[in-house]
C-alpha cells in the first residue's frame, strides 16, 4: 500500500494541518498537547513506514515543513524551560527534571556516549557540540555524568540561546569551568574544529538534506583525521520529526554505526570517524571495512543481541 495511503501517516498529515494553523509555536496547552499528540504517533518502529520512498510530492511537502515546525517549536521550547530554570536562586542544574523531555537526554546521551566508548579507545578532553540550544542538556547530562574530566565547547547561531545555556551553567562550580560557549553559524566556525576529539552536530543543525550536507562538508574539511563526528538522525515514521543523515551524506568519513533506538528516544544515533587518522581508523579499518560509496556498500541491519530488544544496528560492510 503506498505510504500515503497509510493511517497512521493520515494521523500525521491531519496533526501536521492543525499545528500548521497555530498562531504560534511558543508552549501553551494546545500546542503541547498537539506536539505531543505527534511524537506518540510516529513513536511506532514496527511500521515499515520509508519516506523516502514516499512519490507524493504534497506529503513531501509537508513532511520537510514539518520537520522545520518542529525545530522551531523545539527552540522555542526550550527557551521557555530554560528561562524558568536559569531563575531558580540555587544551582538551576538542580532542577533540569522539570523540562519535559529531560528523561529522553539522559537516555540519548547515554546511547551517545555508549556508542561512543565501542568505538574509542581514550576518554575525549575536548568536544564540540554544534547547536547547544538554549538548553544544552546533551552537553549537561554527558559533563555531569559520563564525562567528568572532558571540556565542552558549545556552539550556537543564536548569541540569546547561548546567554539562556550559560546562565544555566553559571552556578555550577564544575560544569561553570567545563561548558564553553560560542556564538557562530557552524559554517564559519573554521579554526579550532580540529582540535576536539569529537563533534556533536544536533539534528537541528541542517533541517534539510541540502543544508546537512553542508554542515557535513564543513565539518570534514576543519575536522581533525580520526576525529569522531555524532549525528542525530531519524527511521522510520520518526523521520517525519527530524532530517535522515545516510551515510552516503557522509563522504570522508568512515561511518562505524547507525543505531535505531525503539524506545522513547525519538532520534537515531549516527557515528562516524574523519578518514585519514593513523591511529584508531587504522585500527579500526583491520577490524572493519572502510565503507566504500554508498552504492558498493551492503547495509544489513542486525538485531542488537545485547539485551536491548528490537533495536536497529546498522553495521557498514563493503561488498566483497
Ligand atoms: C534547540 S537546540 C537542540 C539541541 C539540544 N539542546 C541538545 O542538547 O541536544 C538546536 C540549536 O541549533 C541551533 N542551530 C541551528 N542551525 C545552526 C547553525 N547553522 N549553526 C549553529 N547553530 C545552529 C539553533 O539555534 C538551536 O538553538
Amino acid at each position: 500500500m503506498a505510504c500515503e495511503n497509510n493511517l497512521v501517516v493520515k494521523q500525521i498529515i491531519d496533526l501536521y494541518s492543525q499545528i500548521s494553523n497555530l498562531e504560534s509555536l511558543k508552549p501553551s496547552k494546545n500546542v503541547d498537547t498537539l506536539f505531543g499528540q505527534l511524537v506518540s504517533t510516529c513513536l511506532p518502529t514496527d511500521t515499515d513506514i520509508d519516506v523516502t520512498k514516499i512519490h507524493d510530492e504534497k506529503v513531501k511537502d509537508m513532511r520537510s515543513h514539518l520537520i522545520k515546525l518542529c525545530g522551531e517549536a523545539e527552540g522555542y521550547l526550550e527557551q521557555h524551560f530554560s528561562t524558568i530554570i536559569g531563575s531558580f536562586e540555587d544551582n538551576p542544574l538542580n532542577h533540569l527534571h522539570i523540562f519535559p523531555y529531560y528523561n529522553n537526554y539522559l537516555k540519548l546521551s547515554k546511547l551517545e556516549f555508549d556508542l561512543l566508548a565501542e568505538h574509542t579507545s581514550h576518554v575525549p578532553t575536548k568536544i564540540a557540540f554544534i547547536g547547544s540550544g538554549p538548553m544544552p542538556l546533551t552537553s549537561i547530562v554527558l559533563a555531569k555524568f559520563h564525562l567528568p574530566n572532558t571540556t565542552i565547547h558549545n556552539f550556537d547561531i543564536d548569541s540569546e540561546a547561548n546567554i539562556l545555556a550559560s546562565n544555566l551553567v553559571s552556578r555550577d562550580l564544575d560544569l561553570s569551568e567545563r561548558m564553553i560557549f560560542h556564538t557562530t553559524d557552524v559554517l564559519n566556525a573554521k579554526e579550532g574544529l580540529d582540535q576536539y576529539d569529537v563533534v556533536f552536530l544536533a539534528a537541528l543543525v541542517g533541517m534539510d538534506k541540502e543544508s546537512k550536507v553542508k554542515a557535513i562538508e564543513h565539518l570534514e574539511k576543519h575536522m581533525a583525521p580520526g576525529a569522531v563526528l555524532m549525528l542525530r538522525s531519524a527511521h522510520g515514521l520518526r523521520a517525519f520529526l527530524y532530517p535522515i543523515v545516510d551515510s552516503c551524506d557522509l563522504k570522508g568519513f568512515e561511518v562505524l554505526t547507525i543505531y535505531h533506538p525503539s524506545d522513547d528516544v525519538v532520534n537515531s544515533v549516527v557515528i562516524a570517524r574523519k578518514l585519514g587518522g593513523l591511529s584508531e581508523a587504522h585500527s579500526s579499518q583491520i577490524e572493519r571495512c572502510v565503507v566504500m560509496p554508498c552504492n558498493c556498500s551492503k547495509i544489513h541491519a542486525i538485531m542488537n543481541s545485547r539485551g536491548i530488544k528490537k533495536n536497529m544496528i546498522e553495521e557498514f560492510t563493503a561488498i566483497e
